[in-house]
């Protein structure tokens, strides 16, 4: 069984999901919206690494620190949120003091650019895993969900996609750093830049649908198409591709730009004949568009089972 049904026919059940609190937002999107008060919700959401699955184990500390809290903040920033406060779960192979030191530098790093404090967590010995699960406030009934998109909104994502993917050879050392490059791309896979003022930005200017990229814009846009019920037609071409992708990867780069993972930039859908502010905080292209064909997803025409093979499967 893959990811996403065992979540929707194990876990996604009444028994489960309201046997107590009130949700507004439940299972099924970046995060989960807890009513909080007349103004505000509480924006909720975990995410776990695991050494080699979701980072190299003998990676420097200090950027496992940071990757590890940016990858959960970009989940907030998906929903326009303002992130408040973290909890930390920790699985360790050993105390390794020096390790561990550094790895709370890496975390705290980014703990101050985000501006979320480290609330409590959980320290256990076992593989290196870690879980960070994240919490802010978004006004209410204003975030931005992936269910949203309407057909003929305008499809955007921000900054470059596939740097992050390209860089895997690198961080795994099966390719050693020769080009300015290819440093480029293993410092976006190590340090990615959660887009926190972006998701407040396009919730304040009505943006209609938001998703954060972990596994790929592909594959990350079919849950918008998938929750608002609408199909896409993208062009190829608008896919915002870096020089150093295009320098490093050459006629990759678009199949990396496209099915790649691990970018963290966002991935939403704007109304058609709406000009966007230029005071937009990251540079956002226009991919294509939403239409009324439910989950029919096309890029130049053809289906986009033609340029990814489909998502990261953990089964
Ligand atoms: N074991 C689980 N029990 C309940 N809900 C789950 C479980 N695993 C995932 N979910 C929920 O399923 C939805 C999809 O999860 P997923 O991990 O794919 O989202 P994501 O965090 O945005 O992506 P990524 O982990 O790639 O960053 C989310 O709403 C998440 O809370
Ligand atoms: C060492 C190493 N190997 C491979 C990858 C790529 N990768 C692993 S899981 C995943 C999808 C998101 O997973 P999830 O849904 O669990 O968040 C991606 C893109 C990586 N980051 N590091
Ligand atoms: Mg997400």
């Amino acid at each position: 069984m893959d990811e996403f049904s065992l979540i929707r026919t194990i876990f996604q059940r009444p028994e489960l999901t309201t046997a107590g609190g009130q949700l507004d937002m439940g299972i099924g999107d970046d995060c989960a919206l807890v009513p909080l008060s007349s103004e505000h919700q509480l924006v909720q959401s975990i995410d776990t690494l695991v050494a080699d699955v979701h980072f190299p184990a003998g990676g420097d500390p200090f950027l496992i620190g940071y990757r590890s809290l940016a990858v959960s903040v970009s989940d907030l920033a998906a929903m326009g949120a303002t992130p408040h406060s973290f909890f930390l779960a920790l699985t360790l192979p050993e105390a390794d003091t020096k390790w561990l030191e550094q790895f709370s530098n890496g975390l705290a790093a980014m703990a101050k650019e985000a501006g979320i404090s480290l609330a409590g967590g959980d320290t256990t010995c076992g593989p290196l895993t870690i879980s960070v699960h994240v919490q802010g406030f978004v006004p209410k009934g204003r975030a931005l969900m992936r269910s949203g998109g309407k057909p003929g909104d305008l499809i955007y994502v921000s900054g470059h996609t596939g740097e992050a993917c390209a860089a895997l050879p690198y961080i795994l050392n099966q390719r050693a750093v020769t080009t300015k490059a290819e440093q480029k791309l293993v410092d976006r896979y190590w340090q990615p830049t959660p887009r926190i003022k972006l998701g407040q930005w396009l919730l304040e200017h009505g943006a209609t649908a938001a998703i954060d990229i972990s596994d790929g814009l592909a594959g990350d846009l079919g849950h918008i198409l998938k929750a608002s019920g609408c199909g896409a037609e993208l062009n190829s071409s608008r896919v915002p591709i870096s020089p150093e992708l295009k320098e490093t990867c050459g006629e990759w780069a678009l199949d990396k730009a496209l099915c790649g993972g691990d970018d963290y930039e966002l991935c939403f859908c704007w109304p058609a004949g709406k000009a966007i502010p230029s005071d937009i905080p990251v540079t956002a292209r226009n991919l294509g568009f939403m239409t009324d064909r439910s989950e029919q997803f096309l890029i130049d025409g053809q289906d986009v089972s033609n340029f990814c093979a489909g998502s990261y499967r953990h089964f």
